[in-house]
C-alpha cells in the first residue's frame, strides 16, 4: 500500500475556493439522518458543521424528539421528522440531497435497523455512515452488499473492532481495514490519534488534531463536515482527506486559546472559519 501524508502541500491539491458566482443551490444540499432521545446533539452537531463546511443547505431527520431543540438552536437547518417521537422508524424524504451521513446518535432499535436496512437498499447519493450505522453494519454483515463502492465509513476503533473483529498489531488493523476497502471499493477512516484513511490502495495519515479532541462529539462533527464536503461535490476520497484535515485544524487552532479540557465539539465548529481562512490565503 502507499503510504501518503495529509498535509498542506497535499490538501492544497484537493481545496476548491468558493467561487465568485456562488449561490446555495451550486454549493449542494447535505442530508443528516440519525438522532434518538437524548441524543440529539449529534445531529444538531453534525448539521451546524456541515453548512459551516460550505455546502448551500442542509436538512436534518431525526425523530420528533429532536425538532423543538434543532430548530431553535440552529435555525439555518431544515428539518424532517419521523412519525416516532424517540427514534427513527422510516427513513423517508421528498428532497434530492446531494450527500447523506447517516448514523449519528441513531441507535439500534429493532425498527431503527429495518428502517436503515431499507435506505441501504434504494440509496444511490454519496454516502457516509457513522456510528450506530457502523455498529448496524457490523451486526448485519449481509448488508455489506448494499452499501455502494465508494462509501465513507468514520468508524474509532471500537467501532471499526466490531467491523473486522480484533486485532493484535496495528499493522493488523490496516491489514484487516484494506482487505475490506479492497473488496468493497469502500473508504475507511480511522478516527484515532492520528487518523487513518484507507482509500484504494493507498493509506492516508493526517497531520492535523490533537488531544482536544479527545471530547463527546467530535466523531459526530467530522461526519458533518465530510457530508457537507461531499454535498460540494468533492469526490469520496478528497471529502474525507481534507474534512479530516480541517477537524484536526480546528483543534489546532482552537486549543491554542482553549487549551484542551475546555475545547469541546462545539469549538470545532466555531474554528472552522479559520481553518478554511488558512486554505483560502494560499490562492
Ligand atoms: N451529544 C450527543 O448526542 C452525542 C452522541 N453520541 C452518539 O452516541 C453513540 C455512541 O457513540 P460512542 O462512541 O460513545 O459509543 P461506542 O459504544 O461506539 O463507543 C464507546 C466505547 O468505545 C470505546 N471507545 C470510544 N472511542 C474509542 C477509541 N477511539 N478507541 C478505542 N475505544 C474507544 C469507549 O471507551 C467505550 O467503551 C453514537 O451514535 C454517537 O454518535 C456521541 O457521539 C457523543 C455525543
Ligand atoms: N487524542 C486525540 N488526538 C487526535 N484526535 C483525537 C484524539 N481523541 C479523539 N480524536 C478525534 O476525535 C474524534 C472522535 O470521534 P468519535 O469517538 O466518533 O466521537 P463522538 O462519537 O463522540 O462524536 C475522531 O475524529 C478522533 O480522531
Ligand atoms: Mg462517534
Amino acid at each position: 500500500m502507499e503510504a501518503l501524508l495529509i498535509n498542506k502541500h497535499e490538501i492544497l491539491k484537493r481545496y476548491k475556493p468558493v467561487s465568485v458566482q456562488a449561490h446555495k443551490g451550486t454549493q449542494g444540499h447535505a442530508l443528516i439522518i440519525g438522532g434518538s432521545y437524548g441524543k440529539i446533539g449529534s445531529i444538531i452537531l453534525a448539521s451546524k458543521a456541515s453548512l459551516k463546511s460550505g455546502c448551500g443547505l442542509v436538512t436534518a431527520l431525526i425523530p420528533k424528539c429532536g425538532y423543538t431543540s434543532i430548530q431553535t438552536s440552529f435555525p439555518e437547518a431544515m428539518v424532517i421528522t419521523d412519525k416516532e417521537e424517540a427514534y427513527i422508524s422510516e427513513i423517508e424524504f421528498e428532497i434530492i440531497p446531494n450527500a447523506i451521513a447517516i448514523g449519528m446518535g441513531i441507535g439500534q432499535h429493532e425498527t431503527t435497523q429495518k428502517a436503515f436496512i431499507k435506505f441501504l437498499k434504494n440509496n444511490n447519493k454519496p454516502l457516509l455512515i457513522d456510528a450506530d450505522g457502523i455498529n448496524i453494519l457490523s451486526k448485519n454483515k449481509e448488508l455489506f452488499d448494499f452499501v455502494s463502492e465508494q462509501t465513507i465509513l468514520t468508524p474509532h476503533r471500537k467501532e471499526l473492532q466490531r467491523l473486522i473483529g480484533d486485532w493484535s498489531s496495528e499493522e493488523e488493523m490496516i491489514e484487516k481495514a484494506a482487505r475490506l476497502t479492497e473488496s468493497k471499493k469502500w473508504i475507511i477512516v480511522i478516527k484515532g490519534a492520528p487518523t487513518q484513511i484507507i482509500s484504494g490502495n493507498a493509506i492516508y495519515t493526517n497531520s492535523t488534531g490533537n488531544q482536544a479532541l479527545a471530547t463527546a462529539g467530535s466523531g459526530d462533527t467530522l461526519s458533518g463536515i465530510i457530508a457537507g464536503l461531499l454535498a460540494q461535490g468533492y469526490t469520496p476520497e478528497d471529502a474525507a482527506i481534507l474534512g479530516v484535515y480541517i477537524h484536526g485544524l480546528t483543534a489546532d487552532i482552537g486549543s491554542k486559546s482553549l487549551g484542551y479540557q475546555a475545547f469541546i465539539a462545539s469549538d470545532i465548529i466555531e474554528n472552522l472559519g479559520k481553518a478554511f481562512l488558512s486554505l483560502d490565503e494560499n490562492f
